[in-house]
């Protein structure tokens, strides 16, 4: 079967000094139906990797080395109009902050829409119908279209932006963070409501995430990244029943019991330096 997405060691480096590797040589493959986490805490290259699949490195990054497959072709080999063409339509996009992404002067039915008319041509009635039935599919009634975003609460607000990210029906859905900025019980409903939606639609989901819980919630497979490079990957139940690598094992140890109350630990970095157990 082919990949959905294949990453080909992908590097990734400041353009003003291209011998700090901010993502070195990281290569896994996403299936469609499938969800793939990449962990790591903050500053370990997951966001970088994700946007190389977007192709929206900013301009002091470039990708030096690798490739990005998608559905078999070379990311890469595009021009900007053909990505633009890709991002929105067959490749969907979530963030952590839905406020950032949402424009607070206009009507969130009117934002769902503007992609469906950019991409699917989609105006007048069958456009408010598709608008009205895309809320719904992400739980929320099709008369909020006419609030604003910030007559919605958190929650409600990432599922505006899951409906605009399912509107064209993507082939994959890249979700940095999703539920970070949400209160527990919320993240566990936007989690089952974005692996309801991968399975429906079969989706392939790239997932970003610093929290292993969220892994054990929705992975099929995961990839562990420290320092820009992936020190682990394989099925979840492999890498979280026996975790090979010290840093993983370590980020294990930072989840909190099922009711929250575990402190997290310090990773120990001596011991990941060394491979010496403190
Ligand atoms: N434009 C840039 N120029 C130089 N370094 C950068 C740039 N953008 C990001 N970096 C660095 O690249 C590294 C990886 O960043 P990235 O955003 O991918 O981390 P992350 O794992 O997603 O962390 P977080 O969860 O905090 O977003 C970090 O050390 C960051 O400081």
């Amino acid at each position: 079967m082919t990949a959905l997405l294949r990453m080909e060691e992908l590097t990734v480096v400041p353009v003003k000094s291209p011998q700090r590797k901010l993502v070195n040589q990281v290569s896994f493959v996403l299936e469609s139906g499938k969800t793939t986490c990449v962990v790591g805490e903050s500053g370990s290259g997951k966001s970088l990797t994700a946007l190389s699949v977007m192709g929206l490195l900013s301009e002091q990054l470039q990708r030096i080395h690798g490739r990005v497959i998608f559905q078999g072709r070379d990311l890469a080999s595009l021009s900007s109009e053909e990505m633009r063409g890709i991002r929105g339509k067959q490749i969907g996009m979530i963030f952590q902050e839905p406020m950032t992404s949402l424009n607070p002067v206009l009507k969130v039915g009117y934002q769902i829409g503007e992609s469906l008319t950019e991409h699917l041509g989609l105006r007048g009635k069958a456009l408010r119908a598709k608008v009205g039935s895309l809320l719904e599919q992400v739980g929320i009634p099709a008369e909020r279209a006419d609030s604003y975003p910030d007559e919605l609460s958190g929650g409600q607000r990432q599922r505006v932006m899951i409906a605009m990210s399912i509107a064209c029906e993507p082939a994959m859905l890249i979700a940095d963070e999703p539920t970070t900025a949400l209160d527990v019980t919320v993240q566990a409903q936007i989690l089952k409501l974005l692996d309801e939606l991968k399975t429906r639609m079969n989706m392939g989901m790239l997932f970003i995430t610093h929290d292993f819980g969220v892994v054990a919630d929705i992975a099929d497979d995961v990839v562990v990244m420290f320092r820009g490079e992936i020190v682990e990957s394989g099925p979840v139940a492999e890498v979280l029943g026996n975790p090979q690598h010290p840093y993983t094992k370590a980020l294990l140890d930072c989840v909190p019991d099922a009711d929250g109350k575990k402190p997290l630990k310090p990773i120990d970095y001596a011991w990941l330096t060394n491979g010496a157990h403190p």
